[in-house]
């Protein structure tokens, strides 16, 4: 490892955080929050559009700001932090993977659904070219089989991965499936494991805790929980409770405290609590950067967001099947349209 540190942060609130303001992150912002990244030590921060490279789409939201210009400023002011980018083949290109490396940053992430590692297989191998360390990032990771994740990270790892991390992107893992998981890949992969969790059931930091106790040694996090749904394992408080457990983080307590109170606070637009929503997110296995859209929609037909949602869950929707959200509220609206008229 390197800083002797027992765990790498990956810090993902510039990236994840996206989907909770609606993409509207400023360069001012990113300035701010990049810096004091950088002066608390975290190795890593990711940033990007919430949904990665060249997300911003009507499908996925607008960004208020090319994301090139936020890693350029997150670059600008990190010099002992690595400025991470994430990638979803399909929705990035390698062109934009050769932009972000040519800005500086220094890892990838390219992300998949669970069963689908193998369309990651070009970006991974493209960024490792680029001099970029690559990580290999299996979404929803809840709605495979232990054995699938393992062939699938087994495949991340064929392509130059150096890290697999399992993603519990709907928030919906319990601490034993979570511990399951990351044994598998301990076992199974010559790769550093990661966790990224999501804390829609209050479960981030339980899970977290036993992602590490298992062997993962890459964890994200997110400052003041600025990440999608009811954000991810809080940052701050992580590295506080690893310290009280002796486990080595590198990063500094007060200043990522005082960077939650002062800085990141004041740019959420509702203090990230698990709203009805981001709890229906968590138990019904639904992705969390859906809660917005789905508030939307519910705003639009007047029905309940938590039905739009619990539906979602029951159809087993993944990334990129954003459009079906308006698709399952016109239907709840109509059936519910039409008990009233009987
Ligand atoms: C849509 C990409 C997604 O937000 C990536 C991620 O953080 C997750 O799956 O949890
Ligand atoms: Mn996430």
């Amino acid at each position: 490892m390197t800083n002797n540190e027992d765990i790498l942060i990956t810090e993902v609130a510039l990236r994840d955080g996206s989907h909770a303001i609606s993409h509207q992150y400023t360069v001012d912002q990113v300035l701010k929050v990049a810096k004091a990244l950088n002066d608390a030590n975290v190795p890593y921060i990711e940033v990007s559009h919430g949904d990665g490279l060249a997300g911003s789409s009507l499908q996925y939201g607008l960004s208020r700001t090319n994301e090139m210009e936020l890693i350029e400023a997150a670059v600008s002011v990190a010099d002992k932090s690595k400025i991470a980018i994430l990638l979803l083949p399909g929705i990035g290109t390698l062109h934009d993977l050769k932009e972000a490396a040519n800005l500086g940053a220094k890892m990838a992430r390219i992300a998949t659904h669970v069963t689908e590692a193998d369309v990651a297989q070009q970006h991974i191998a493209y960024a490792k070219e680029l001099g970029m360390e690559t990580v290999g990032f299996l979404m929803m990771a809840h709605m495979a089989p232990v054995e699938k994740l393992v062939e699938q990270a087994k495949l991340m790892e064929s392509y130059g991965a150096d890290t697999v991390y399992v993603v519990d992107s709907a928030g919906y893992l319990l601490p034993e499936q979570v511990r399951e998981r990351i044994r598998a890949l301990k076992q199974s992969v010559g790769t550093k494991v990661g966790f990224h969790g999501h804390n829609n059931l209050s479960l981030a930091m339980a899970n977290t805790l036993v992602a590490i106790e298992e062997g993962a040694t890459r964890i994200d996090g997110s400052v003041r929980c600025l990440g999608a749904g009811a954000g991810n394992t809080q940052t701050e408080v992580l590295v506080a409770v690893l310290e009280r457990m002796g486990i080595q983080t590198g990063v500094d307590l007060y200043k990522m405290m005082d960077l939650a109170e002062d800085i990141v606070a004041p740019i959420l637009q509702s203090p990230q609590e698990i709203t009805k929503d981001s709890l229906t997110l968590g138990y019904a296995g639904v992705y969390s950067s859906f809660a917005l859209h789905a508030k939307r929609a519910a705003e639009k037909f007047n029905i309940d967001s938590r039905d739009i949602l619990i539906e979602l869950g029951k159809r087993k929707v993944v990334g990129g099947q954003e459009d079906m959200i308006l698709d399952v509220a016109t239907e709840i609206a109509q059936a519910k349209r039409s008990l009233v008229l009987k």
